[in-house]
């Protein structure tokens, strides 16, 4: 489902307060081709797209669920892996950040090369070490097991994540691997689910992270900052 980001709430009716839910801002950043449309795709529509076009600005994806009882609404921010696609408005997609998932190509070296620049990135966007962060591995189904070669190895990528605080997941958008479906298959719907989890715990870290991302655009307004935590699924 595609969403615009300034999402209306009517929170003044009863019927929107019953349905009340946490919206939380999910960054989805990563190379040009690692599979950032697709996995959203993947992670909010449950199926992999038939046509992708690369990703001009950003487009916006939501995936609402249930996490112990609590409804939670993610609004995935795919992001265009292409400078020229991005440049003008790189400071939009970081206010407000509530996690990130950083996206490469298990198949390309170079795209997990790549992820220092975007973990630089972020840091250069005040996003604080508190937000959580998810290492996204991904076409797992293209792996060559017969050659480890043009390939990011498992503990090379588990290092990076550990030496960042970064949760780390390796999956397919397209296809699992025909002798491990069940497996790939579930590796996806596991990343909605962790960060889902991990976002309900941080609630008090990310009222206050809202509070000082409004500072960089706006006067900070607190009422408007708890406003864009609560909304209505
Ligand atoms: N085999 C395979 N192909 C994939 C997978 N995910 C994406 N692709 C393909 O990779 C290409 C790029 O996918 P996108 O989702 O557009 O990549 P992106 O990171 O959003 O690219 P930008 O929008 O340019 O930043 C497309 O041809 C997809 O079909 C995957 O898990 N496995």
């Amino acid at each position: 489902m595609e969403s615009s980001l300034e999402f209306s709430s009517s929170l003044g009716s009863a019927s929107s307060l019953l349905s009340r839910c946490r919206t939380f801002k999910v960054l989805v950043i990563g190379d040009s081709g690692v599979g950032k449309t697709c996995l959203t795709h993947r992670l909010c529509a449950g199926e992999f797209p038939r046509r992708v076009e690369a990703t001009i600005g950003v487009d916006f994806r939501e995936r609402v669920l249930d996490v112990d009882g609590e409804k939670i609404k993610l609004q995935l921010w795919d992001t265009a892996g292409q400078e020229r696609f991005r440049k003008s408005m790189v400071q939009h997609y970081y206010r407000n950040v509530h996690a990130v998932l950083f996206v490469y190509d298990v198949t390309c070296p170079a795209s997990f090369g790549s992820l220092t620049s975007w973990v630089e990135e972020c840091r250069q966007n005040s996003i604080r070490q508190e937000i959580p962060r998810f290492l996204v591995g991904n076409k797992s189904d293209l792996r060559d097991p017969r050659s480890a070669g043009g390939q990011v190895c498992q503990e090379r990528a588990m290092s990076f994540a550990r030496a960042h605080s970064m949760m780390f997941f390796e999956t397919s958008a397209k296809r699992p691997p025909n002798r491990r479906a069940a497996y790939q298959q579930d590796k996806v719907e596991d990343i909605v689910v962790a960060v889902g989890a991990k976002l309900k715990r941080q609630k008090k870290v990310l009222a206050a992270n809202s509070l000082a991302y409004g500072g960089s655009f706006k006067v900070p307004n607190k009422k408007r900052a708890e406003k864009e935590l609560w909304a209505c699924c």
